[in-house]
């Protein structure tokens, strides 16, 4: 399986990693460099496959454009001038203009994933044309499976799947942060902090998983009447922290 990708910045970067964790040969993986001194440096680092023009994408059976801003419109469309296959944007585009302006055998599909997709424990949600076709399908979901879990969505709530999936574990790291300064505070060494955080998140969401329950249960079987975690959580009530979640999420969806 061949991938191309066009920027190699934070999130280009995390799908190639994420490929080579899954197995996927660098030899197997195409980073444009022109002018882009860091895709060298990823391609030297990891025996990747350099690419000058876009037309040497030809025996990929994906490219990603992880560019972001108004360049993207001029790279896929330079691309699909170069390069006849499926198109995969981080970035935006309008998926069905964009399929329209492309040349026959070309297709364009959007995706959000996350960061965690490095290390095969990302979400990566995906919006094709309605009614594409299976041989698009079939690749892009086979491709981004090695990264993790695939939700494919109408392109009207891939911004609200990218956002919960892609910018949260932005605020779960703050959250992190936090509970650490708080751990520090309190006596606990720094460094120690972080694995015994991290480990209580992943182990909470694990239980959440694996026991089907909603987290009102799980936050119930927390609380002893009159105990300590019913203090905390009134506190949070009172520092209006679900509110504060439900608009950042919000004004990141905008
Ligand atoms: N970071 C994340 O978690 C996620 C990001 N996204 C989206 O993906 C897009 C990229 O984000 P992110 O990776 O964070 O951004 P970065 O700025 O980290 O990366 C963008 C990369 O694109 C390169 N680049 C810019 N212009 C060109 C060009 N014309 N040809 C080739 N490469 C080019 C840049 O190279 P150089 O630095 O050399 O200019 C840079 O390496 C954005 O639209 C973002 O919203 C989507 C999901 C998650
Ligand atoms: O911050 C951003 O704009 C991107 C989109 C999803 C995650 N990061």
């Amino acid at each position: 399986m061949k991938v191309g990708f066009i920027g190699t910045g934070k999130i280009g970067t995390a799908l190639v990693k994420g490929l080579l964790h899954a197995g996927i040969a660098g030899q197997e993986i195409f980073v444009y460099a022109g002018g882009h001194e860091s895709a060298r440096q990823l391609a030297a680092q990891n025996d990747l496959q350099v690419v000058n023009d876009y037309a040497e994408f030809a025996t990929c059976q994906a490219v990603v454009v992880a560019v972001g801003g108004p360049i993207i419109e001029t790279i896929i469309k330079e691309l699909g001038q170069r390069y006849h296959g499926i198109i995969l944007s981080t970035g935006g585009g309008d998926l069905t203009k964009v399929n329209q302006d492309l040349p026959a055998g070309s297709s364009f599909v959007k995706i959000v994933p996350n960061t965690p997709v490095q290390i095969g424990e990302g979400i990566t949600a995906v919006s094709f044309v309605p009614n594409e076709q299976a041989e698009v399908v079939e690749p892009v979901k086979a491709i981004l499976a090695l990264l993790g879990e695939v939700y494919i969505v109408p392109e009207k709530l891939l911004g609200i799947y990218g956002t919960v999936a892609g910018c949260a574990p932005a605020y779960v790291d703050l959250m992190i942060e936090a509970l650490s300064d708080a751990a520090v505070q309190n006596g606990v060494n720094r460094a120690e902090s972080y694995p015994l955080i991290e480990k209580m998140l992943l182990g909470t969401a694990k239980l959440a998983l694996a026991e089907h329950k909603l987290p009102e249960e799980l936050k119930d079987e927390v609380t002893t009447p009159g105990g300590s975690t019913i203090r905390g959580v009134v506190k949070l009530e009172e520092m209006n922290f679900r509110n504060a979640l439900i608009q950042a999420i919000n004004a990141s969806a905008k």
